[in-house]
């Protein structure tokens, strides 16, 4: 199965200066990934392993004082994750990204109709606001909310709504679920699994793997330890696994 979208020897350092002194931190190490298309594949791994960091190598947005090298590849093009050239046509048309705070997604000063209708103005959107909420479960009234009016899980789907504006083929979702109680939770998987099933390459960061293993919706999974990719596997292999560190995300880790 050809990927849509294939990251190789993504390496990330980061940099800082302490008592007049440059120190440095590499938090990638030549990591590869890849998504598929129709399938949603999950990136987990402990807490600062670098997740996050590898959706921002996959944007090509690395946060400031980070050094990202490698090499993104999409169907028809390959972009260096530490350079600007290439990524503006890529970043909300190829590549979807909602970021792990759904704060950061929309500004408090409009409603969330108005800024809607904007990102389906820059992307060239051949679909309305209204339209896209519907492809994510909310009702036509919440165009009319502020921000700060929207429920956490109707904010983390506004937040998928805004990153399906330009029919990506991939959609990156930071944390999909967090701060969402199972229900809410489950109903997220499901929202990501038919878009899976439309077709889209879906990769979800996540570290919660009991609302993961409830939904039952993730084909593969990566999992990183220390700013390496340490396994690619399913979710139902993790239960089997040899590697406690791998185990440890199974549905019924033995410390459970
Ligand atoms: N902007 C930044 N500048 C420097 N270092 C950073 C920056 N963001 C993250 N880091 C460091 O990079 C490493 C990986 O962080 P990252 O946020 O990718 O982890 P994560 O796996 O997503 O963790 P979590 O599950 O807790 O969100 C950590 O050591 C973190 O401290």
């Amino acid at each position: 199965m050809n990927a849509a979208l294939a990251a190789t020897a993504v390496t990330a350092t980061a940099a800082w200066q302490h008592r007049g002194r440059r120190e440095q931190l590499t938090v990638l190490e030549a990591a590869d990934l890849a998504v598929h298309a129709g399938a949603v594949h999950a990136l987990i791994g402990e807490s600062g392993c670098g997740k996050s960091m590898m959706a921002r190598a996959l944007i090509g947005l690395p946060p400031p004082a980070v050094t990202m090298t490698g090499t993104v590849h999409l169907a028809d093009r390959a972009l260096q994750v530490g350079e600007r050239r290439g990524w503006g046509q890529v970043r909300g048309h190829q590549i979807g990204y909602v970021p792990q705070s759904t704060a950061t997604s929309f500004t408090a000063a409009h409603t969330l109709g108005r800024q809607l209708q904007q990102v389906c103005d820059v992307l060239g959107a051949d679909r309305t606001p209204v339209e896209l909420l519907a492809a994510v479960d909310l009702p036509v009234n919440a165009l009319e909310l502020y921000p700060h009016e929207l429920s956490g899980g109707m904010g983390q789907r506004a937040a998928i709504a805004a990153a399906l504006a330009g029919r990506p083929q991939v959609l990156i979702a930071d944390e999909p679920t967090s701060a969402l109680d199972p229900e809410l939770a489950e109903h997220t998987w499901k929202l990501l699994a038919a878009l899976a099933g439309d077709g889209c390459a879906v990769l979800a960061i996540t570290h919660d793997m009991t609302a993961l293993h409830a939904a039952g919706v993730v084909d593969e999974v990566t999992v990183m330890r220390a700013g390496q990719v340490l396994a690619r596997t399913t979710p139902a292999a993790l239960d089997t696994a040899a590697d406690p560190y791998l185990a440890a995300f199974g549905k019924e880790p033995a410390w459970q």
